[in-house]
C-alpha cells in the first residue's frame, strides 16, 4: 500500500501534550491496522524560533507544501512576546496557511451528548448541537496590505490592518459553505458586517450571486456578524453552515467552542482546492485552541481537539470515512463513560490527565 504521509508540526505549549496522543494512535493503527502511514515532524512556531530565528524554516515548508496532511498542534506564548512581529510564533501558521493555499477552515462545533449538561448554557440549548462554520482562511484582515505602525510625529503613531476580499475570494469559500450545507441540513448563514464595511457590502453581494447562479436549493440567510455572535449563545441550533471571513470567523468559531463544553474540545479542517489533475487537496488539520501557556507542561490538557483533528485528516485526506466514524464514535463513548479532562470535569465524573484520555479514546477505537 502507498504511504500516506503526514508532516507533523506540534509546536508550543500544550501542542507537543495534544500531538502526542494522535503520534500513540497513528503508530496504533499502523501496527494493529495496517493504515500505512508514514511520519515526519518539524518545528514551527516559537520552538522554530528557537531553533532557527523564524517561526517556520524553509526545509519545513517545503516539507508541509509536499505531504499528503499537516497536523498542527499550536503555537505561541508568553516566552516569545518580545520577538519581531514578523517571526513571531504565529506567523509560521500564518504562513502555512497562505502557501498552502488552504483558504477553507471547517470547523465543526458538535455538542456530545455526555457533555450536554456542563455547558455553561443551559442544557436545552446546546443539546444536540451540530454545527458547522466555514471561515474564509487567506485572505481579509490577516493578511490585507498595508499592515502596519506608522509614526506620525505628533507624539502619536497609527496602526494599520486592512480588510481586502475579492470577488474570487468571496465565491470560492461560500461555494464549500453551499456544497457542504447540502450533505447536512442544507442551511447556510452568512455573516458579515455590511452595515459598516465595504467589504462586507462586497461579500454579502458575492454570496447572494453565487447562491442565486448555483445553489438555489440551499436556504439562504445573512446576518450581521455581531448579531450572529449573540444569536450563537441565544440558540445555536437556528444554524447549520454559517459563513464568514477570516476574523469573525476565528471569533465565532472560539464562542462556538463554548456551546460544545469546552476549546479544547474543537477541532478543525484547513483545506485548499482540489488539484485539477490529481484532485488532492493541501490540506492541515489543528484544534481551534491555542497553546495553553497557562496549563502547559501539566498534563491536564484536552486532547480531544487534536485527536477530532485527526479524525478530519482520515475523513477528507484519505477517504478512511469508516475510521473517522469509529474514532468520533470512541471519543463520544469515553465521554460516555465519564471521563473528563479538567476542562470539561463535573461532579461525579472520573477526572483524567492528557494521556490517560489519549489512551481511553485509542483502546475504544481499537477495541
Ligand atoms: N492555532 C494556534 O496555534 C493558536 C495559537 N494561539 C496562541 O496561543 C497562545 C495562547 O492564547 P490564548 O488566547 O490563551 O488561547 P488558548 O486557546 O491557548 O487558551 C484559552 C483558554 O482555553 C484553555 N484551553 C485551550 N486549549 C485547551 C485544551 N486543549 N484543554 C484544556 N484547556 C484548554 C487555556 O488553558 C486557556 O485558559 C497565544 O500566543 C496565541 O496567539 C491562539 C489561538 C490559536
Ligand atoms: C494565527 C492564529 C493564532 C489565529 C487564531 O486564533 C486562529 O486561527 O484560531
Ligand atoms: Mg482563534
Amino acid at each position: 500500500m502507498a504511504s500516506k504521509n503526514l508532516f507533523l508540526l506540534a509546536g508550543d505549549g500544550i501542542g507537543p501534550e495534544a500531538m502526542a496522543e494522535v503520534k500513540k494512535l497513528i503508530k496504533a493503527m499502523n501496527d494493529k491496522l495496517g493504515s500505512g502511514f508514514a511520519t515526519d515532524e518539524g518545528l514551527v512556531g516559537g520552538c522554530a524560533y528557537d531553533a532557527h530565528g523564524v517561526a517556520i524554516s524553509e526545509a519545513d515548508m517545503a516539507k508541509a507544501v509536499a505531504a499528503d496532511a499537516v497536523l498542527f498542534g499550536a503555537v505561541g506564548g508568553p516566552k516569545w512576546d518580545k520577538v519581531p512581529y514578523e517571526v513571531r510564533p504565529e506567523a509560521g501558521l500564518l504562513r502555512l496557511r497562505k502557501d498552502m493555499e488552504l483558504f477553507a477552515n471547517l470547523r465543526p462545533a458538535i455538542c456530545y451528548p455526555a457533555l450536554a449538561a456542563s455547558s455553561s448554557l443551559k442544557q436545552d440549548v446546546v443539546e444536540g448541537l451540530d454545527i458547522l462554520i466555514v471561515r474564509e482562511l487567506t485572505g481579509g484582515v490577516y493578511f490585507g496590505e498595508p499592515k502596519q505602525i506608522i509614526d506620525l510625529g505628533n507624539g502619536q503613531k497609527r496602526g494599520i490592518d486592512t480588510q481586502v476580499y475579492d470577488t474570487f475570494e468571496i465565491e470560492r469559500i461560500s461555494g464549500v459553505a453551499f456544497e457542504l450545507a447540502r450533505t447536512r441540513r442544507n442551511h447556510v448563514t452568512s455573516m458579515e458586517k455590511r452595515n459598516v464595511m465595504k467589504s462586507g457590502v462586497l461579500w454579502n453581494e458575492v454570496v447572494s450571486q453565487t447562491h442565486k447562479a448555483r445553489y438555489s436549493d440551499v436556504k439562504l440567510d445573512h446576518m450581521l456578524a455581531d448579531a450572529g455572535g449573540m444569536q450563537l449563545v441565544r440558540w445555536p441550533k437556528q444554524f447549520d453552515v454559517i459563513v464568514t471571513d477570516n476574523l469573525f470567523g476565528d471569533m465565532l468559531s472560539d464562542i462556538a467552542a463554548m456551546l460544545t463544553g469546552s476549546i479544547g474540545m474543537l477541532p478543525s479542517a484547513s483545506l485548499g482546492a482540489p488539484d485539477v489533475k490529481t484532485k488532492k487537496r493541501k490540506a492541515l488539520y489543528e484544534p481551534v485552541h491555542g497553546s495553553a501557556p497557562d496549563i502547559a507542561g501539566k498534563g491536564i490538557a484536552n486532547p480531544i481537539a487534536m485527536i477530532a483533528s485527526f479524525a478530519m485528516c482520515l475523513r477528507y485526506s484519505f477517504g478512511m470515512v469508516a475510521e473517522a466514524d469509529k474514532l468520533e464514535g470512541a471519543i463520544a463513548a469515553v465521554l460516555d463513560d465519564g471521563l473528563r479532562t479538567k476542562d470539561i470535569s463535573s461532579p461525579g465524573m472520573t477526572e483524567v490527565g492528557t494521556t490517560e484520555m489519549g489512551d481511553a479514546i485509542i483502546a475504544k477505537f481499537l477495541g
